[in-house]
């Protein structure tokens, strides 16, 4: 067995320790504990070879959305942030501009990619630097190296990599092995397998202080830019700066082949429906149907509020997901009408529900009037879903049978958290029934 110094389980812990004090005695402080410049730089000029697609996993869509543009949210929402570069391929770069322009990204500097992922890094790195191409970035303290394709990012744990890098020099997130590490011979059979508890792996986000990561990809070998996937062995090759290991939380993964999109997109829509907001109206029905809809959703997890009206330029809960009760049979005015209000009021560029519930009170059959409204409803959710909205109808059954009742009132709890999880554009503009 190879000697190899590694991290034992007792060094990661005290490391994660040490670094848990430090962000606590700052945060008690009731002060930002980040009071230094802080830059990011996302490599995201591969080709996603392992996807097997012809797009690159970077700008695959999510819900609609390239994938990269949750990462650079993620970090953009993050205050302490100065500075963003994104490190794109050259045939990529008037997309990335459009991405940045349509999903509103402020902090953000596109650089041209190389050849190799360290190779984009460096130039990453070169954008704060004299030798750089174009006008310079403020250059920051401590840089943090992140790969675009790893958009679950928490931003307590970016803080734990930020301060651990001005402290230390470097720091750098890890994971446990999952399956344990062997080495084969030249003839493809067993040579050695590694201790597992002994290693980890290297995942992201990384920090640096800059001028440490800066100067050890100065003197990166052509090898090492060819073939080298760690930039903290570079750190501590060429600087002697070892990096602290931060165990990190499970959602550090990668996307990296095709199941991970599909693996996102079901993590992104978990995280998209864990709230909603009823919208009551003024009339007593549909307020005491709110009731009940809240108490059956939070029954299924969901947090729920309940607010009357959308007034005129108000600022709705951070929610996607918008119910709106009402005891006429949905007219397409008026619900284009409700879609603008919300779309003043909110950042559509998340994907967000609208579901309109309409309480049958009059309990006439209003198949007539709905069949009119029903082909203006489907052309509006078309249209909708172009500005990332999803909009459902559910038609419900007003009976004053309590049992009957019961049921229907289940049921549209069961439809509503089905359409806000699932999201599907299958049953956009189409009138549900319960
Ligand atoms: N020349 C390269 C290669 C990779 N990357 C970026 O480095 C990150 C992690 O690399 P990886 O997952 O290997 O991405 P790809 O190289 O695109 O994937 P593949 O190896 O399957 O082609 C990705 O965001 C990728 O875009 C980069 O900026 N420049
Ligand atoms: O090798 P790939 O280009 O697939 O991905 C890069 C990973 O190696 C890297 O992100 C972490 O291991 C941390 O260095």
């Amino acid at each position: 067995m190879e000697e190899h110094e590694t991290c034992s389980e007792r060094t990661v812990e005290r490391q994660r320790d040490a670094t848990n004090e430090d962000c606590l005695s700052e945060l008690t402080k009731g002060r930002c504990p980040v009071n230094f410049p802080v830059a990011v730089v996302l490599p995201a000029a591969g080709s996603g070879e392992r996807t097997g697609l012809s797009t690159p996993k970077q700008f695959c869509k999510i819900l609609g959305r390239p994938l990269i543009s949750y990462t650079i949210h993620a970090f953009e929402r993050v205050f302490w942030i100065d500075s963003i570069v994104v490190v794109v391929a050259k045939e990529s770069h008037d997309l990335m501009t459009d991405i940045i322009q349509k999903y509103n990204h402020t902090k953000v500097k596109i650089v041209e990619g190389g050849s190799t992922r360290h190779r984009s890094i460096f130039n990453g790195l070169l954008a704060f630097s004299e030798q750089g191409f174009g006008p310079k970035l403020q250059k920051p303290k401590v840089v943090i190296i992140h790969d675009a394709v790893r958009p679950f990012l928490e931003e307590d744990f970016l803080l734990k990599i930020t301060l651990a890098a001005n402290k230390q020099g470097a720091s750098g997130a890890v994971r446990p092995l999952v399956s344990t590490v062997v080495a084969a011979t030249t003839g493809g059979y067993l040579d050695h397998s590694l201790e597992r508890a002994r290693y980890r792996a290297s995942e992201m986000p990384q920090g640096f202080i800059y001028d440490i990561i800066y100067q050890a990809y100065q003197h990166c070998s052509e090898a090492e830019f060819k073939f080298g996937t760690e930039c903290l062995e570079l750190a501590l090759q060429h600087c002697g700066t070892s990096a602290v290991l931060i165990e990190g939380p499970s959602s550090l993964w990668k996307v990296t082949h095709k199941q991970d999109l599909a693996s996102a997109e079901a993590v992104i829509k978990e995280s998209l429906s864990q709230s909603a907001c009823i919208i009551t109206g003024e009339c007593t029905e549909t307020q005491n149907l709110s009731t009940w809809m809240k108490n059956g959703l939070m029954a299924e997890g969901m947090w729920v509020d309940a607010i009357p009206n959308i007034e005129q330029g108000m600022t709705l809960s951070t929610n996607r997901n918008l119910i709106k009760l009402s005891v006429n049979s949905p007219k397409s005015v008026e619900i284009e009408e409700f879609m603008k209000m919300c779309e003043e009021t909110k950042d559509v560029l998340y994907p967000f529900v609208i579901l309109w519930v309409y309480l049958n009170v009059s309990g006439q059959a209003s198949f007539s009037q709905e069949n009119d409204e029903a082909s203006a409803i489907m052309t509006l959710a078309e249209d909708a879903q172009k500005r990332n909205i999803f909009l459902y109808c559910v038609r419900l059954s007003y009976s004053k049978d309590s049992t009957e009742c019961e049921r229907t009132m289940n049921k549209l709890c069961q439809i509503t958290v089905a359409l806000i999880r699932d999201r599907s554009a299958a049953f956009s503009g189409q009138m549900l029934y319960a």
